[in-house]
């Protein structure tokens, strides 16, 4: 779905927007020296990822073995309680950290309103997902994909290949079309441009939510597609708010999602869920560095 009149300042957005496009502007040694993930710290620059879930969804079978043409630079919570490193930040642009960081608390809050919406859809007590969510492992991930002038794709390769996130929810301000989306069936997916409202934000639907509704809720199929021949020369920049709930939280069917008091999955710890979503990601490039 697509939200407007969300309730977030204007100038969080164009503010945190602003910083963005600088920080992927600097010379790429400077963003280098941001690309510190590990298994402690999931986080930080990264270009050309291959979100090799999605890809399993596709047939099961990857459809080029290209990396996603893209940059991206994520942070994690910056709470104690929620057991994730703080976040490591840029010092350039200079106004970066407190701009994203404003940012992340926005969507920190715009997640809050959204869940208590979900949880009245769900025949739930409005502030259901309030304890669950109280020292949540949400990211922040800002992307770039670069202008393709002068490049010429790889057959079947995306700005962004199709995927689901794997979280709760994700909360994405994009500026431009390229954003498409399908239902998550068997066969071939059948693609919908996503409408680009500049004041609105578009709300996915992750994994865990899908699991944790016991599938009465789906995750959101989605890509981004390469601009047209003749926008070659057009980047494009999103943020993307991937909202997770508690490390901690069992997720266990949520009540009202049972059918005839049945459950399709096993209680499972959140960031298990979300490490099992990761390794699977991982397996699928070590497989499609194995058919090379
Ligand atoms: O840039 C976009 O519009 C989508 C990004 C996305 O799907 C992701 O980072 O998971
Ligand atoms: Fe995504």
């Amino acid at each position: 779905m697509v939200i407007t009149s969300h309730g977030v300042p204007e100038a969080v957005v164009s503010d945190a927007w602003k910083s963005v496009g600088e920080f992927f502007d600097l010379e790429e040694s400077e963003k280098e020296k941001l690309s510190n993930m590990s298994a402690d710290y999931p986080y930080g620059y990264e270009k050309g990822e291959v979100l090799a879930a999605g890809k399993d969804k596709e047939k099961g079978k990857a459809l080029s073995t290209a990396p996603d043409i893209k940059e991206t630079f994520t942070i994690g919570p910056n709470n104690p309680a929620s057991g994730m490193p703080a976040p490591i930040m840029p010092s350039t642009p200079a106004n970066f950290e407190a701009h994203y960081a404003a940012y992340y608390a926005a969507m920190e809050d715009l997640a809050d309103t959204l869940l208590e919406s979900f949880a009245l859809g769900l025949d739930l007590p409005e502030d259901w997902f309030k304890s669950k969510t109280d020292h949540h492992l949400s990211a922040l991930r800002s992307l770039n994909y670069p202008d393709q002038a002068g490049m010429t794709p790889e057959p079947g390769q995306l700005r962004a290949g199709a995927h689901t996130d794997y979280g709760s929810l994700t909360i994405l301000k994009s500026g431009g079309p390229g954003l498409q989306v399908a239902k998550d069936v068997d066969g071939e997916p059948s693609w919908v441009n996503v409408p680009h409202v500049p004041s609105g934000f578009v709300i996915n639907l992750g994994d865990l939510m899908r699991r944790w509704t016991n599938d009465r809720w789906s995750s959101t199929l989605h890509r981004v597609v390469n601009p047209p021949q003749d926008g070659r020369n057009h980047r494009r920049q999103s943020i993307a708010f991937f909202h997770n709930i508690n490390g901690d939280e069992v997720v266990k069917t949520i009540p009202s999602c049972l059918d005839n008091g049945e459950s399709k999955y096993e209680p499972i710890v959140a960031k298990d869920f979300l490490m099992m979503k990761h390794l699977a990601s991982v397996k699928g490039v070590i497989e499609e560095k194995e058919e090379l």
